[in-house]
């Protein structure tokens, strides 16, 4: 069971062939959120797995894939298949993005670097949190060709916002996503029952998860602190006291967030913006009629407001209204290929995904979000094949209907 190592290249080499191992025996998302169970210490997997008051969001966020059912045509020659796709004018090598999450270098000290390098690999967009841990010109500078897009939420401080779009900007991200669904944070009980705090309190209960989990405590303790990599300094923090996530919010984030604040970005964007927490038919004709470019459906991963509706249950409904207006973006419960080919089949444009990479970053590190991207192609692929479609336009609704 313990292992003693005369040097940390050994230890590293070691770290290394366990990880290849133990990825061999992951066969889907559930098994990697397992393994990054067991890797991770208790209060970081219960940060990232968890959601809002009793999860019941978060549980339907995924379900309600499974209320849906397949009309698969047969013998149509699907020897040639093509996932590809153009997400704002820009190649995608699949209708997939990868949805922006805060602190995740909590994960693996890469972080943000080893996503977007993964990402670019697989040349699928990639997110960054305004609450990222890797700065937006290091991000840019790890997956220069890929397509990069940056998450906002709304600073009572305008500036600072002003002032991290124009350096993405710079950096040559492509869309924003502003999110419109954290005006306060969500009572996510599991961090209320560990007593998260930012900076985390160390007390013994974090000490022994710590020494339980050797390898994360490792990469954590060798790799420069955590921080919000790009708000350091501003705001980023509230002095030395801890204070919870939800208190952090309450004094940074503007509640007085408007539709008005859409010309607000506009006056210094001049690309796609994505308002991500759309949960309504009538925010999605909102957002049109003010010329929005992308819907995000979301209901945060369930992290916000519990029994917010599942995005998959909104995605005809909003298409019918908006029709080609906006791309419609699916966030939210999507853990296989043929959820992707499901949320399409519906409507939506794209879907876009947060758990299944961070997960995949703390259960294998780059690996694991390299293992996830492919998991989700040939997941796409076998779904095609096995229903008849050839490429993404031939995805239409006839191919699935609700089982209710
Ligand atoms: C640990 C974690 C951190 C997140 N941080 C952010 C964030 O900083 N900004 C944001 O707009 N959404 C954030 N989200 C929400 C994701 O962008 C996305 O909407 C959600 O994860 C989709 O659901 P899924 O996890 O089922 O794929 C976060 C989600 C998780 C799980
Ligand atoms: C202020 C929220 C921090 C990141 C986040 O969006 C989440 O935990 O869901």
């Amino acid at each position: 069971m313990w292992k003693t190592f005369r040097s940390v290249a050994q230890f590293d080499s070691f770290e290394f062939d366990r990880t290849t191992r133990r990825l061999k025996r992951v066969a889907s998302v559930d098994d990697l959120r397992r393994l990054a169970k067991r890797n991770l210490p208790a209060g970081v997997f219960d940060y990232i797995d968890g959601g809002a008051e009793d999860e019941r969001s978060l549980a339907t966020n995924s379900t309600h894939f499974g209320d849906l059912e397949f009309r698969p045509r047969v013998m149509r020659d699907v020897s040639d298949l093509d996932t590809s796709t153009t997400i704002f004018g820009k190649p995608a090598s699949m209708p997939v993005v990868l949805s922006p999450t805060g602190f995740t270098r909590i994960a693996h000290s890469q972080g943000e670097l080893a996503v977007t390098r993964a990402a670019g690999r697989a040349g699928v967009p990639w997110s960054l949190s305004t609450m990222g841990t890797r700065s937006i010109e290091e991000c840019a500078a790890a997956n220069p060709d890929g397509e990069k897009w940056f998450q906002i939420y709304t600073w009572k401080d305008r500036k600072l916002v002003e002032d991290l779009v124009g350096r993405a900007k710079e950096a040559g991200y492509g869309a924003v996503w502003l999110t419109v669904d954290t005006a306060v944070l969500g009572r996510r009980e599991r961090d209320v029952r560990r007593g998260m705090t930012l900076p985390p309190k160390l007390g013994p209960k974090t000490l022994i998860d710590g020494a339980i989990h050797p390898a994360w405590t490792w990469d954590f303790l060798r790799a420069e602190p955590i921080t919000f990599a790009n708000i350091v300094g501003q705001h980023a923090e509230d002095g030395s006291t801890a204070i919870t996530l939800a208190d952090h919010v309450a004094r940074q984030f503007d509640q007085a967030l408007s539709w008005d604040d859409i010309e607000w970005l506009r006056s210094f964007w001049d690309g796609p913006i994505v308002l991500k927490g759309i949960q309504t038919v009538a925010d999605a004709e909102q957002a049109v009629a003010m010329g929005v470019e992308g819907i995000g459906l979301s209901n945060h991963g369930g992290r916000q407001l519990d029994d917010a509706p599942s995005p998959v249950s909104l995605i005809e409904p909003v298409k019918q209204a908006v029709g080609d207006q906006a791309t419609v973006i699916c966030d939210g419960g999507i853990r296989r290929g043929s959820d992707i080919v499901k949320a399409l089949a519906l409507g939506a444009d794209a879907v876009s995904l947060g758990r299944p990479y961070f997960l995949a970053l703390g259960a294998g590190g780059e690996a694991g979000v390299d293992w996830l991207l492919d998991f989700l192609r040939t997941g796409l692929e076998r779904t095609m094949a096995l229903t008849g479609c050839r490429s993404l336009a031939e995805i239409d609704r006839s191919l699935v209907d609700w089982k209710r």
